[in-house]
């Protein structure tokens, strides 16, 4: 997708210093997706001229089979009953060579994409997830025998993964066999991470150290005694003008440039909410958040995970697992899927109203994402004006629009015909738009200048205690 870095050739401009590489890299296979074919969809009233309110991602414009909200609580509010943390009370000590751990339990497979199927089922996602468990509840102790690849037999005590991982909230390494290890004063703890404990998802070629990596929470447990400071007036201020003027914008979609779209406050807070815990839960797992580079070694000025299908910014191509690890890109949520779809329906019925036209797919063609990149800005995040151009010649020539979703602060988004930043058009994306870019405008230069602290909403910083920052989701079909 060519995500704007500074380049030798110099066709990369500001923001200096990150983004996304320029290599092209063209590719074969097409990959459709069956997204969404669970019929999740969404805003059935988005952009009605009668005003009324949007009631968010649970029902369609045209088609309404089922209940996203509903369905996302069954699946989103907990992480994997298979998560566990394990105090290693074996004598030795951590390192690359432990990849190979067999911890015989059930199988934590499922949210890794099989062959054609990129987007997860409802019903997949469900066996993985248990409503009753709480990420935040302490979980019964467990023991698991574990053996080492050397044949040495240790017991693991099992604790609860993530609340170790949160309420440290420190970096944890994952490695390769899907064993997420902390370290902590009490020592070295492991932890199956959620996708799969066996070491046979690894790419064969992929060496222990390489598969150790450094896993990032974007919303992790206070520590201690929480101690609530009021943000300072002007903040509380700012916070309460930003989330009247969302709910006076409410339905409210800009054409910015023929087949490039905003829908102003589209996601409703509640479905922001679920998805920053999803992300965050699926962020923290093996093939979650991590700092991506360059080539060169230079470091994107953001956290990325990849979903559906990996991208990779070191060569800028599409794979199917992710070369630093070997992890395989989870699955995207069903319920991510029908938000698109959702924001598409609403752009056609949008356009068809202003043009007058029964047809507007040649203005913005409709897709099924089969790929979501998800990236994390902390507040000095940013991403370089980049063309997204990494998918098939067949999806590129289709022109299928790129959809973008915003969530917690707000981002100079930056876009242009030409790379050339100083010429290049502003538009300020708040917690719940939705972008999309497709037609004419699939191939424009876009970046992120800066990211604006203190502007997410109140509410959704309150219910996900996500850190601050911008979380940004773009879906693109392959
Ligand atoms: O964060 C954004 O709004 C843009 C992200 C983007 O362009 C990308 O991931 O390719
Ligand atoms: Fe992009």
């Amino acid at each position: 997708m060519n995500r704007g870095r500074a380049r030798n050739d110099g066709r990369d401009s500001a923001p200096r210093g990150r983004g996304r590489s320029s290599r092209f890299a063209g590719r074969s296979a097409h990959r459709h997706s069956p997204a969404g074919d669970d019929g999740f969809s969404s805003n059935a009233s988005y952009g009605n001229k009668d005003g009324s309110s949007r009631p968010g991602w649970q029902t369609s414009p045209q088609v309404s089979v089922g209940n996203i909200s509903k369905q996302f609580d069954h699946i989103s509010t907990s992480d994997s009953p298979n998560q566990r943390d394990c105090h290693f009370t074996g004598t030795k000590g951590i390192s690359s060579g432990l990849g190979k751990l067999k911890l015989d339990e059930n199988s934590l497979e499922a949210v890794t994409p099989g062959s054609t199927e990129l987007c997860a089922s409802q019903s997949a996602q469900s066996d993985l997830r248990d409503k009753d468990l709480n990420i935040c509840k302490p979980k019964r102790r467990q023991m698991i025998d574990t053996e080492l690849e050397t044949g040495s037999s240790l017991s693991l005590d099992c604790l609860p993964a993530i609340d170790n991982a949160r309420t440290l909230n420190e970096p944890s390494l994952v490695i390769g066999s899907g064993i997420k290890c902390t370290t902590s004063k009490k020592g070295s703890q492991f932890e199956p991470t959620p996708q799969k404990k066996n070491a046979d998802h690894l790419h064969p070629g992929i060496s222990d150290s390489l598969a150790v990596r450094v896993s990032f929470d974007i919303c992790p447990v206070k520590t201690g005694k929480v101690v609530m400071l009021k943000a300072p007036l002007l903040v509380q201020n700012r916070m309460k003008r930003n989330e009247a003027k969302r709910q006076i914008e409410g339905q409210n979609i800009k054409v910015l440039r023929s087949g490039m779209l905003l829908l102003k406050s589209y996601i409703s807070l509640p479905d922001q909410i679920k998805i920053v815990k999803k992300c965050r839960d699926l962020g923290i797992g093996f093939g979650g958040f991590y700092d991506p580079s360059y080539r060169d070694g230079g470091k994107l000025h953001l956290k990325m995970m990849c979903l559906g299908k990996n991208w990779d910014p070191e060569t800028s191509m599409y794979g199917d697992q992710r070369p630093i690890d070997g992890a395989k890109p989870p699955l995207i949520p069903g319920e991510f899927c029908q938000l698109v779809k959702g924001a598409i329906q609403v752009s056609h019925s949008f356009l068809r109203e202003q043009s007058k036209m029964p047809s507007v797919e040649h203005v913005l063609p409709s897709m099924s994402p089969s790929i979501c990149i998800v990236n994390f800005y902390t507040k000095t995040g940013q991403l370089g004006l980049h063309q997204d151009k990494d998918e098939t010649a067949e999806s590129l020539k289709r022109k299928l629009p790129v959809v973008s979703f915003s969530i917690g602060d707000s981002a100079k988004f930056v876009f242009s015909d030409k790379r050339d930043p100083d010429n290049a058009d502003k538009e300020v994306l708040e917690s719940g738009d939705v972008l999309i870019f497709g037609g004419e405008s699939r191939l424009i230069f876009h970046g992120v200048a800066s990211i604006l602290a203190d502007t997410a909403p109140k509410g959704l910083m309150d219910k996900t205690n996500m850190l601050p920052g911008r979380l940004n989701l773009t879906f693109r079909e392959y």
